[in-house]
């Protein structure tokens, strides 16, 4: 994708199975929302190959685009219609679409107990908190019943509890067969839902794995910390494991509160985009392609 004279992306090459969820991260103006537009129909590619539910987005039909959800920033129209008015009212676009496999649209009343929304079915749109908007910009992206839903940054704004009733909504719709693409900046939660990470730099994948294979490739160490004695102790160690059993050897009954705090996703993050910044380019990220096949 090349804006002007500017390349933004150089090549990618995804490739997402059906049911699979897969986050894009990657730092601000990284390319995945030009990445994710292409993929919608939104924004023409300059030059290359893509496939979305078998078709190219560029010519993709009603069908087609009955098929895709999409969770936009925000829906900001509409502030005057009350929650369930809208929801039944887009729905019936999908009725024509709907297959004995694959129903559509989804069932109002049932949508907005899946989003937590039952409690404001007659309030107005322009009346909902930040959060309650954000949970209609949900429901809106799955009242058609999706086979393919993209979500960018879908948790901006949500409290805890409601980003818990999100993560399981998103893990029950994986498990329905729904292909998810998720941009986030929240890590946890890519970690938490995503089947697979593809991490988008310069304008290309510089990985791609799940976040174990990510951890392995790049030999991130765990922090261990114990008392002994009651006297504090920190190590930042490879081999936790190993590094335990000989404290227990060494120091038996004298060894107490003990802490191992693994690398998380956002670690790995870090060191990944720290060294594609300094020039030292990840390899290719085909092997770890083959591997999560
Ligand atoms: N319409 C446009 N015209 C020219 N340049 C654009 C246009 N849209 C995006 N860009 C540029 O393309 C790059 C990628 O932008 P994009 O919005 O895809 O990034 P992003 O990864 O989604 O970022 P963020 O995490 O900040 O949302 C940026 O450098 C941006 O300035």
């Amino acid at each position: 994708m090349r804006y002007g004279s500017a390349d933004v992306l150089r090549g990618i090459d995804i490739r997402a199975e059906r049911g699979e969820v897969v986050a894009l991260l990657g730092p601000n103006g990284a390319g995945k929302t030009t990445t994710i537009e292409i993929l919608e129909g939104f924004r023409k590619r300059s030059a290359g190959e893509v496939r979305v539910l078998g078709t190219d987005p560029g010519e993709g039909d009603e069908a087609w685009r009955a098929r895709l959800g999409i969770v936009l920033q925000s829906w900001r129209d509409h502030g005057k219609w009350r929650v369930g008015e809208l929801l039944t009212h887009l729905g019936r676009y999908y009725t024509p679409y709907g297959t004995p496999e694959r129903p559509r649209p989804y069932d109002t009343a049932e949508l907005m107990a899946l989003v937590g929304l039952t409690e404001q079915a007659d309030a107005r749109i322009g009346r909902l908190s930040g959060g309650q908007r954000r949970r209609l910009d949900v429901a809106i992206g799955i009242i058609g019943n999706p086979d393919l839903l993209f979500l960018d940054e879908p948790t901006v704004g949500f409290d805890p509890q409601a980003r818990q009733a999100f993560h399981e909504l998103m893990l029950r719709l994986s498990g329905m067969d729904t292909t998810i693409l998720l941009t986030t900046h929240d890590l946890d939660e890519a970690e938490k839902l995503s089947d697979r990470i593809l991490l988008l730099a310069g304008g290309e994948i510089v990985a791609d794995g799940t976040a174990a294979e990510l951890a392995r490739r790049f030999e991130t160490k765990a922090e261990v910390r114990y008392t002994i004695d009651g006297e504090p102790h920190a190590r930042t160690v490879e081999d936790a494991t190993g590094h335990v059993r000989r404290l227990f050897a060494e120091h038996g009954e004298a060894v107490g509160d003990l802490e191992v705090r693994r690398a998380s996703l956002a670690d790995i993050y870090l060191t990944m985009v720290r060294e594609f910044e300094s020039g030292r380019r990840t390899e290719p990220a085909a092997h770890l392609t083959e591997a999560a096949r």
